[in-house]
């Protein structure tokens, strides 16, 4: 059982037996004894503003705090959109204080994921798109749904901005550094074949399948002793995420510099202008 944290506005029901417990964009559950799923429940797109981020965080830090729990399965409310990325509503005309601190809980998110002591497997339902694919890639194993019109990827390029240094590392960690390059130059957008051909994923699967394959790719992933497990993802990890706190705020300067740039600012608001044609 989950114990519940301050931050989150949250209340607890009891499915089937499993306890679960609904909070402010995420809902945590634990449907077997080392297996705990994260739903991410930000509508319309589950976009990461400062406090989905900050919930998020707050999610997997609880999942931890379970010495039974081993393995996350991080998934989503929407079957068609896994996480739109960053909200962009963050960084288009923002208060430079508030920017900022958008961008620490971003950097922590992806320290708690990367991180996690847990092994952690997203199940990809739908598009995924640049902060989207940061959260799967940050996972130590990727489920995506079948539907080529269903994209992941790095497409900041094509929003005027660039990644930071941290998440083109594990781009390239992930895919190569040649496919890296082809992937951030262009902005590329992957179908979920595309994608498992160059190991952006690991499997595609039919829709209604997903959190099955993902719970039980989850329960062999947690089935591993946790000392050589987690000591061989530390080995793996450890020197990026040792980085970036060191650069911490560096890191901050860059990304506010560059995004109060009035030419970023431009291609950022004709971005979300042409978003659902609304804004
Ligand atoms: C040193 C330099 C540092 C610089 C660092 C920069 C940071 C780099 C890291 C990450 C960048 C990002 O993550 S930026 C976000 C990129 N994401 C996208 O480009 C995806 C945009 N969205 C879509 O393509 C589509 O919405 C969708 C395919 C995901 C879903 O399509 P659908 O048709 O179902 O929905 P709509 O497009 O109609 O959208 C519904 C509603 O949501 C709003 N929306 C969508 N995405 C976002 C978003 N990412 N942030 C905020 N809002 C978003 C959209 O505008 C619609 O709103 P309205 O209903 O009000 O019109």
């Amino acid at each position: 059982m989950f114990a519940s944290r301050g931050l989150l506005r949250s209340s607890r029901r009891l499915v089937g037996g499993i306890s679960s417990a609904t909070r402010t964009y995420v809902n945590l559950s634990k449907p077997s004894t080392s297996v705990a799923v994260l739903e991410l429940d930000r509508a319309p797109v589950n976009s990461l503003s400062k406090e989905m981020a900050d919930a998020v965080s707050a999610a997997i830090k609880e999942a931890e705090g379970d010495d039974k729990v081993q393995a996350l399965v991080l998934k989503s409310s929407n079957p068609k959109i896994f996480s739109a990325g960053l909200d962009i509503t963050e960084m288009n005309n923002p208060e430079v204080e508030r920017l900022e601190d958008f961008w620490r809980s971003i950097q922590d998110l992806f320290l708690t994921l990367y991180g996690s002591r847990l092994s952690t497997v997203a199940a990809i339902e739908g598009h995924s798109p640049a902060g989207g694919c940061l959260l799967a890639m940050s996972c130590d194993y990727r489920v995506m749904t079948e539907g080529e019109n269903f994209k992941i990827g790095l497409n900041e390029t094509k929003l005027g901005i660039a990644a930071p240094y941290w998440l083109k590392d594990l781009f390239v960690k992930t895919i190569g550094n040649r496919e890296a390059e082809l992937g951030l130059g262009l902005g590329k957008l992957y179908s979920p074949s595309e994608a498992l051909s160059v190991n952006l994923i690991d499997e595609v699967v039919k829709n209604e399948d997903v959190l099955e394959v993902a719970m039980k790719e989850a329960e062999t992933w947690a089935k591993i002793p946790p000392k050589g497990r987690v000591a061989s993802k530390v080995m793996l990890r450890s020197e990026m995420m040792d980085e970036l706190r060191e650069k911490k705020e560096l890191d901050v300067g860059w990304f506010r510099d560059f995004i109060m740039e009035e030419g970023t600012q431009k291609g950022i608001d004709a971005y979300l202008k042409s978003l659902g044609g609304k804004k």
